[in-house]
């Protein structure tokens, strides 16, 4: 079995340089500054056990790849990359094999369906971290990180145990789920802080924002009728596999979203998160003011070409009610 990511950066970064350490043949699709650096020097991996230099071969692009039949494909781009990602693999040849959406949101599922059969949610607990090209950070600990897999729309198969086995060997805990999505959509209430946390300077207030956020999306999400589990410190397995810890000389960057402004990464995935929230309100009849306003004040972020950390918690919450 051969496990190919689909996007190097901090969760593809952080699981292929895992999996790399532990012995797993791994093929990453990279791009950027990030694919040079590793077909340069390899990847670093920085967590509790220290600095760990590895490599695995990359390739620009799917078409380079001749898919196996037991391949196992990890999707780790952001979601408003999925499309043109998958699109990519489906003409490079990709058909029958497990395709592992290692992504927030909810809707990634849905959209690689179009194109696959065998399709897996993951809910992914990593605080990854990629900043500098080459390197990888997880603030994971004991494990690095810890997932839980299913096919979609449910159930489990011989791809989520192969997968487990593979994570496990490389310090990411994985648990199989009948329902993935439901913890999926309970992950989805925890980044909804992700973008106060990318307008917000750093140590500036955020849970008077995010409570806001998150009770104005659990309505929705109860007039959809749609069924959560919380994946955050009050599901025990937290505590004993995937804590967040401090390393010294390696602080996180913030949350994912941060992150890609942090990178001028030119795109965020809040219309993916706060977004998905506007739009299950305007489909199910309720009102998401809210969570509506944090995707556009993303968007208008990213198209004025500002870092993170720009907005006062002042100018937030006025514009907010704007
Ligand atoms: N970081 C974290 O702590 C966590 C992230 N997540 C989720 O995991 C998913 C991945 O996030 P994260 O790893 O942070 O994102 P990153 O932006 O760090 O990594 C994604 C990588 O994929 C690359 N990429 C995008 N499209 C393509 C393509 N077509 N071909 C090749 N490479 C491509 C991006 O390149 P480029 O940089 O050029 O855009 C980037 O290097 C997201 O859904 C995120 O919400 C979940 C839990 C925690
Ligand atoms: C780790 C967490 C929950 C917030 O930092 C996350 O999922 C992200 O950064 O996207």
């Amino acid at each position: 079995m051969r496990i190919i990511i689909h996007g190097v950066g901090a969760i593809g970064g952080v699981v292929g340089a895992a999996l790399a350490l532990s012995g797993q043949e791994v093929l990453g699709i990279a791009r950027g500054r990030m694919l040079d650096a590793i077909r340069d020097k390899g990847i670093a991996l920085v967590s509790v056990n220290g600095r760990q230099e590895t490599s695995f071969p990359c390739v620009a692009h799917p078409s380079e790849i001749d898919f196996r039949p037991d391949d196992i494909v990890l999707l780790c781009v952001k979601g408003q990359d999925s499309v043109a990602a998958l699109e990519a693999l489906r003409a490079a040849g990709l058909r029958d094999q497990a395709l592992f959406c290692c992504q927030n949101g909810v809707v990634n599922e849905r959209v690689a369906l179009r194109y696959f059969p065998n399709v897996h949610g993951v809910t992914v607990m990593l605080p990854g971290t990629y900043i500098e090209p080459g390197e990888v950070i997880t603030h994971g600990a004991p494990c690095y990180g810890m997932f839980e897999t299913g096919r979609v729309p449910g159930g489990t198969d011989a791809a989520d145990l192969a997968l487990k086995q593979a994570l496990e060997r490389a310090n990411i805990a994985c648990f199989p789920s009948e329902a993935v999505m439901e913890s999926k959509y309970g992950k989805l209430l925890l980044n909804l802080g992700n973008t106060v946390d990318a307008l917000l300077p750093q140590g500036a207030e955020q849970a008077p924002f995010t409570k806001r956020l998150v009770a104005e999306a659990k309505t929705v999400l109860r007039a959809a009728g749609i069924v959560w589990r919380d994946v955050g410190m009050d599901d025990p397995r937290r505590n004993e596999f995937m804590r967040v810890v401090p390393l010294e000389g390696a602080a996180r960057a913030g949350s994912s979203t941060r992150q890609s402004l942090a990178r001028g990464a030119g795109s965020v995935e809040t219309d993916y998160l706060n977004g998905e929230i506007a739009l299950l309100g305007r489909l199910h009849g309720v009102p998401a003011p809210l969570n509506a306003r944090m995707a556009v004040l993303a968007a208008e972020l990213v198209a004025a070409g500002k870092g993170a950390g720009g907005m006062s918690v002042e100018e937030l919450e006025a514009a907010l009610v704007a």
